[in-house]
């Protein structure tokens, strides 16, 4: 009886999915408010297509976007419900700094962090956490850390005499420059110091764990549900699932214990602590209760802390590869760092350093093709309606742009090349015949731009110089058996990766 009348609903069970499903297709086709955008009809049609080119390609849908670029002009749909645009001088409408614009509530969960400042969808919302950690982050305050980082550097920098140097062993510097990254940004926003720049190899299982967990990113974009199951899972069931991931629950046990004694801190004495963390800043601030329980600091700190390691690791291991491989940038760097006047000739300031305008131009460069964040960043201008040449972006449609894309673009002259020296020039670009002129500066994103830029660039600044400039002043390296691709953008996943089987930036001390 159960079995017929299951067999008699059936049909009608599959005839009305598809029909739903058809429904929904011709929907998104033609009546949605994005319908008449360019693009693949395909992608427009399901997000399928993104999920396949995200999670069962690699990280290839970074890539795809610009070969749709290519085909249907700068502005496109990339899925049923958002607008991408490859236009570099677009970049400062769709990042303006005066714009109260939305993040997208799809992406609130995908780092398992919604209490981060860089989950935070609501304008209102993200403006209040950001203003409360701005001071922490400010140049001024960087500027009394770089002590550290200094310190961080030379422990570094003996290690490689001491250990390596004429031994012909190789060290990978993307572990090298992951740990120091590390070892500084811990530091300076939770006060704890694991030195990882002591362990063998500087290979240490926390930051290991960070590099799985970028590959998981877009898995969990696409499937929140799969993110949302782990996290309702026991610790040690997720461990022995993946081992992996143990040293993150241990590192994020490690932040709560901390959390949980600075609240316990009168107000008093967390103000008179050496040095004051995140939470100290946030605990004291006018916030609301709500917004200082340990949850929600440890999801600050624990995005805080992935925002920046990943992506400085990058970018220093882009920018040391280029240096090398490259014997006249690095016999013009070395030279400005050996003939330039510093007060203590062995410790050159920050300050000192920026005035440096080879060692400055090779950062920049170095930033600009270690692309940051290579992701597509997506706004949402709630009320108001975003114009693009002919086409009006409705309110509450996500629209974005990415520094891949930019940084690549044709403003930048043979743009895959390597030559800081297109900073040292004054001349200015258009991005196209009649358009005008501008600065290169204008064009150079990696850290974004508007209200949700990077909060870390000036501890990213600070390292970058502090960093490349105690590295090769004190050491001589060689690359090992390391060629271009091992530092390529073959995929994408939120910080661009080279292809899985290069080895990384790998160099011998002679
Ligand atoms: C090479 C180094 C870095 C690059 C290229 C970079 C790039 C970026 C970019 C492009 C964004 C915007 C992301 C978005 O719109 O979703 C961002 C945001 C952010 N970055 Fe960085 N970052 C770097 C280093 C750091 C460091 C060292 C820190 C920590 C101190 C940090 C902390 C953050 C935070 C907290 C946000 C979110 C800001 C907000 O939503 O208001 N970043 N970063």
């Amino acid at each position: 009886m159960e079995n017929s009348k299951l067999s008699f609903v059936a049909p009608y069970l599959v005839l009305g999915s598809i029909l739903y499903f058809i429904a929904v297709v011709i929907y998104r086709l033609y009546f949605s408010p994005v319908a008449r955008f360019p693009g693949s009809k395909l992608t427009a049609a399901t997000g399928w297509i993104e999920t396949y080119y995200d999670v069962f390609k690699g990280g290839q849908f970074t890539f795809q976007l610009q070969k749709w670029h290519e085909q249907y002009g700068p502005i496109i749909r990339i899925n049923p419900d958002e607008i991408h645009v490859s236009d570099p001088d677009f970049y400062d409408v769709a990042y303006a700094s005066s714009a109260p614009f939305e993040k997208m509530p799809k992406w609130l969960d995908r780092f398992g962090l919604p209490g981060a400042v860089q989950s935070t969808v609501q304008h209102e919302l993200h403006r209040s956490r950001r203003m409360t950690l701005n001071p922490h982050f400010s140049k001024k305050s960087i500027s009394n850390f770089s002590w550290f980082i200094q310190q961080r550097m030379d422990q570094l920098c003996d290690r490689l005499l001491r250990e390596y140097k004429g031994t012909g062993e190789a060290v990978t510097l993307n572990d090298a420059w992951g740990a120091v990254t590390a070892d500084i940004i811990i530091n300076y926003c939770l006060g704890f110091d694991y030195n990882f720049v002591s362990y063998p190899g500087f290979v240490a299982p926390f930051t290991k764990s960070l590099k799985e967990l970028a590959l998981g990113i877009h898995v969990a974009g696409h499937f929140p549900w799969f993110l949302k199951l782990l996290q309702s899972s026991p610790d040690w069931l997720v461990g022995l699932l993946n081992p992996g991931m143990k040293p993150v629950f241990s590192f994020q046990n490690e932040i709560k214990k901390q959390i949980i004694k600075i609240k316990e801190l009168d107000h008093e004495k967390q103000s008179t602590e050496r040095h004051k963390t995140v939470f100290t800043d946030i605990l004291g601030s006018n916030l609301p209760p709500q917004e200082k329980t340990v949850t929600r600091l440890q999801q600050e700190a624990a995005g805080v802390v992935g925002a920046a390691i990943e992506t400085s690791k990058t970018t220093l291991s882009v920018t040391s590869f280029h240096i090398l491989h490259n014997p006249e940038i690095l016999r013009r760097l070395t030279t400005e760092l050996r003939e330039a006047s510093f007060s203590d000739p062995e410790k050159p300031t920050w300050s000192e350093l920026e005035q440096l305008p080879y060692l400055t131009a090779v950062i920049k460069e170095g930033l600009r093709l270690g692309y940051g964040v290579a992701q597509r960043l997506p706004r949402i201008s709630k009320h108001k309606a975003i114009q693009y040449d002919n086409y009006s972006i409705p309110p509450g449609t996500p629209f974005s742009m990415s520094s891949y894309i930019q940084h690549t673009s044709s403003v930048f002259n043979d743009c895959f090349a390597f030559n800081p020296d297109r900073w040292l020039t004054t001349a200015k670009v258009a991005s196209a015949p009649g358009r005008e002129e501008k600065s290169l500066d204008r064009f150079f994103v990696p850290f974004s731009k508007g209200t949700r830029w990077c909060l870390g660039q000036n501890l990213a600044w600070a390292q970058f110089y502090i960093g490349l400039a105690t590295l090769f002043r004190r050491v001589d390296l060689e690359l090992f058996e390391t060629g271009p691709e091992a530092v390529s953008a073959a995929r994408e996943y939120f910080v661009p990766l080279p292809p899985p089987e290069t080895k990384g930036v790998r160099a011998t001390v002679r």
